[in-house]
């Protein structure tokens, strides 16, 4: 395949039909093309353009436990479900908590080639929730880190949370807290209200994300700095970051595409694909959070792809890890809660999914709106296939999709990242090739 890319009749997130031509790692030119002489050309009639998918919240699990993702298999994953970029979060082994590791990540993400992989780094040193991390050093990294989150943990020591949020201000950072008041939670399996009585679980009650989360945005109103609130699950932290964005505060919320269509109710099957953390709410819930999601109380989506081995996951309930894969779903499931339910439209959706999470996460050159001189990070999206969610859509290492067996709508039909497709005909480009793409790209010339 040649350098140039034409793709043919897409219609973009405003609604409007056009060619997009793609050399050199941008977008060279935008709207009717006659010819393109040598170009790959991609038939996107009926397909939406959008700004290459942004994941604020990914697991890769490198290093340390590869047998769950590797830093390969989910940017494949990514690619497939049409991400040209992921944060990836720092509860690897070791953590990601020095500049080192997350110069490596990145490193690891480059030669793959199928996204951009942004490091997070941790907030505190190996996740333990003691001692800052070195912040600064990952700042000024290679990396250019600029999210800190200790995800899968909360910061739950209010001091310590103070000095991290002042500390990031220095350099412009965000830290990304995972607001659960580990007090509350202990031995926590589910939701906590009539099911989890009915269902003999102990439960998660609403209140310790709303408490962390109430206390997080008066910390970050006082130090005069900037707090990004993961994975939101209740109705009440949406009211919450209501009045805080309300009140001038700098605060940012992301929502999961499983928060914006499951509930609870999947727990009494005691099929482990369902738990996960924060864990599945009530249909209210959801409600709210679609709602949020759609008047910009909460400011993006972010898959918080979790992957965990078989063993992990097919095991008693209480012996379970928390989590799901989602990179390979998100599109087709905020298509079903968000745009078929005309909460949102597509412009909507390449906001929430693509440029947001690029801007919260400072990240250059990906969430640009597609035009002439833009970079060639684009998503071909063909919202008219339908079907069930099947294995067959996974790209990353584990399949542990709550989504299997379920009918979700559309495709990922291609993903061009830097300027050369990592998916091609809804199928993932083979590893070598991308690769191969991947460095030539970075020498200037990218090939097709
Ligand atoms: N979201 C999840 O259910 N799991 C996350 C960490 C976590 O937040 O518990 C994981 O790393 O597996």
């Amino acid at each position: 395949m040649s350098g140039r890319i034409l793709v043919r009749g897409a219609t973009l997130p405003g609604g409007e039909r056009a060619d997009l031509l793609v050399e050199g790692g941008v977008i060279a030119e935008i709207g009717g093309i006659a010819d393109a002489p040598g170009a790959h050309v991609i038939d996107a009639d009926g397909l939406i353009a959008l700004p290459g998918l942004v994941d604020l919240h990914t697991h890769l699990r490198e290093p340390g436990y590869e047998q769950s993702e590797t830093v390969l298999t989910g940017t494949q994953a990514a690619a497939a479900g049409g991400y040209t970029a992921v944060f990836a979060m720092a509860n690897t082994f070791p953590v990601a908590d020095t500049a080192g590791v997350v110069e490596q990540e990145q490193r690891l993400g480059r030669t793959a080639g199928y996204a951009t992989v942004q490091p997070i780094g941790a907030v505190t040193v190996g996740l333990e929730g003691e001692q800052l991390a070195e912040l600064g050093a990952m700042a000024r990294s290679q990396a250019n880190v600029r999210v800190f989150s200790d995800d899968g943990f909360c910061v739950a020591d209010p001091q310590l949370m103070r000095r991290a949020l002042e500390y990031v201000k220095a350099f412009d950072g965000v830290i990304a807290q995972h607001a659960q008041e580990p007090r509350l939670t202990v031995g926590a399996q589910m939701n906590e209200g009539a099911l989890s009585g009915e269902l003999g679980l102990a439960g998660w009650p609403a209140v310790a994300e709303e408490s962390i989360i109430a206390r997080d945005v008066l910390l970050a109103e006082h130090v005069g700095s900037r707090l990004h609130v993961c994975h939101l699950s209740t109705a009440g932290s949406v009211e919450v970051v209501r009045w805080a964005k309300a009140r001038g505060i700098d605060v940012t919320a992301e929502v999961t595409p499983h928060h914006l269509l499951l509930t609870e109710e999947l727990v009494a099957t005691y099929d482990a694909r369902y738990k996960v953390n924060p864990p599945l709410r009530r249909a209210e819930d959801v409600q709210a959070l679609r709602a949020a999601l759609a008047d910009g109380t909460i400011d993006i989506v972010a898959t918080d792809h979790a992957p965990h081995p078989v063993e992990a996951k097919e095991c008693e309930w209480d012996a379970a890890a928390n989590g799901m894969v989602g990179l390979e779903s998100a599109l087709s499931v905020v298509h079903q809660a968000m745009v078929e339910t005309g909460l949102l439209d597509w412009a909507g959706v390449a906001r929430v999914m693509s440029e947001t999470p690029a801007r919260i996460g400072r990240l250059a050159g990906h969430g640009t709106a597609l035009a002439a001189g833009a970079p060639a990070e684009v998503t071909l999206y063909d919202p008219s296939a339908a079907g069930e969610f099947d294995v067959a859509r996974l790209a990353g290492r584990s399949a542990n999709s709550p989504y299997l067996g379920r009918r979700l709508p559309g495709r990922v039909v291609a993903t061009l990242h830097s300027g050369y497709a990592t998916v091609l005909d809804g199928v993932v480009r083979d590893a070598h090739e991308v690769a191969g793409l991947a460095a030539s790209a970075s020498n200037g010339g990218a090939r097709g």
